[in-house]
């Protein structure tokens, strides 16, 4: 029998519930991952992704509403038990946050902090430390035996994301979820915690969703990319096809906004402001920042279709192709 995929999710739609801050978040997301795949998930501020990804943990915004699916290995996050989530939690799925140092207990050792995931699942103490050595020594920490011993305060913001991937990794999961991972370092320990996940794709076949504002980034780790606009997918394609074609306005004004790498210009950002799904007119929610909008834009909701392989949310999708 054929395994089930790493990652799918159908159609997934989550709204806070009724109340003053009732409001739609997500609405028909479906995205996947397979084993050894790496996948990106660009937007701006507010389109959804960090929501979008804390979901596959069954993390979602407290007393939201989820409808869709959500499989992991073929069972259904949304459904799930408890006791079979904290165990998808513990082995099987990880994840890597923006900030390192607001997602680490301050008060614990490192050691501590690497193998509670290990012991809780029966290993013992000597081998938890001793595996946890070899994975700080994987993501590059000199002297792991010594850091085992420190505390989150003593390493820089750099150092201490490599301890995160460390323990990340711990639980040896088939699916890394890396949410803006490398946003609040500075440029060359960006680029070094790049490589480092980038090297641990190819060692352990892991699939990993890469979540990030920065499409040039996500285009160069990438094997095949979402693009996000108020809490919808409004592009899917190839890595490679969407850095050299991009099929929807929003991802090819997304590419235009991004200074190429030798530039010495500021990143600019796409004219306009983003609207969170919540805020989004009627029709296509980009329109109103679109330079190829056209009045029925803002009549019609787009549906995703196909063209060579993209899959596109844009009712003009096919007459750009031409322009
Ligand atoms: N815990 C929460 N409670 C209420 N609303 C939330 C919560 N988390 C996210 N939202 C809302 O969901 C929408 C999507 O937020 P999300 O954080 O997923 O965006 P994002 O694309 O990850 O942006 P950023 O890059 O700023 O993190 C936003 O409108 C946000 O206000």
């Amino acid at each position: 029998m054929m395994a089930p995929p790493l990652l799918e999710m159908e159609d997934l739609n989550v709204r806070l519930p009724a109340g003053r801050a009732a409001r739609p978040i997500l609405a028909g997301v479906s995205l996947h991952v397979a084993r050894g795949e790496t996948v990106g998930l660009v937007g701006e501020s507010g389109s959804g992704k960090s929501v979008t990804c804390r979901s596959v943990l069954g993390l979602l915004p407290e007393g939201a509403e989820a409808t869709g699916s959500l499989r992991v290995e073929g069972d259904d996050v949304l459904t799930m038990s408890p006791a079979r989530l904290r165990e998808l939690r513990r082995r099987g799925i990880s994840m890597v946050f923006q900030d390192p140092r607001a997602s680490i207990n301050p008060l614990r050792r490192i050691g501590d902090f690497i193998t509670e995931g290990m012991r809780a699942g029966g290993v013992s103490r000597e081998a938890a430390l001793r595996r946890a050595g070899e994975l700080l020594e994987s993501v590059g920490i000199r002297d792991p035996r010594a850091a085992l011993r420190r505390y989150p305060h003593e390493f820089s913001g750099g150092m201490l994301q490599r301890v995160m991937i460390a323990g990340a990794l711990a639980g040896e999961p088939r699916l890394l979820l890396a949410d803006e991972p490398t946003t609040a370092l500075d440029v060359t320990t960006q680029a070094e915690v790049v490589s480092i996940l980038t090297g641990l794709r190819t060692e352990r076949a892991m699939g990993m969703l890469f979540v990030t504002h920065d499409l040039e980034l996500a285009a160069a780790i990438c094997d095949r990319i979402y693009v996000m606009y108020a809490g919808r997918i409004v592009e899917a394609q190839s890595a490679d096809g969407l850095f050299a074609r991009p099929r929807h306005p929003y991802t090819a004004a997304l590419l235009a906004s991004t200074p190429r790498l030798d530039s010495d210009l500021p990143p600019r950002g796409v004219p306009g402001r983003p609207v969170s799904l919540a805020e989004a007119p009627a029709g296509c929610a980009f329109a109103a920042r679109c330079a190829h909008a056209r009045p029925r834009c803002a009549e019609h909701e787009p549906v995703q279709r196909e063209v060579d392989g993209a899959h596109v949310a844009c009712l003009r999708v096919e007459e750009l192709v031409d322009e």
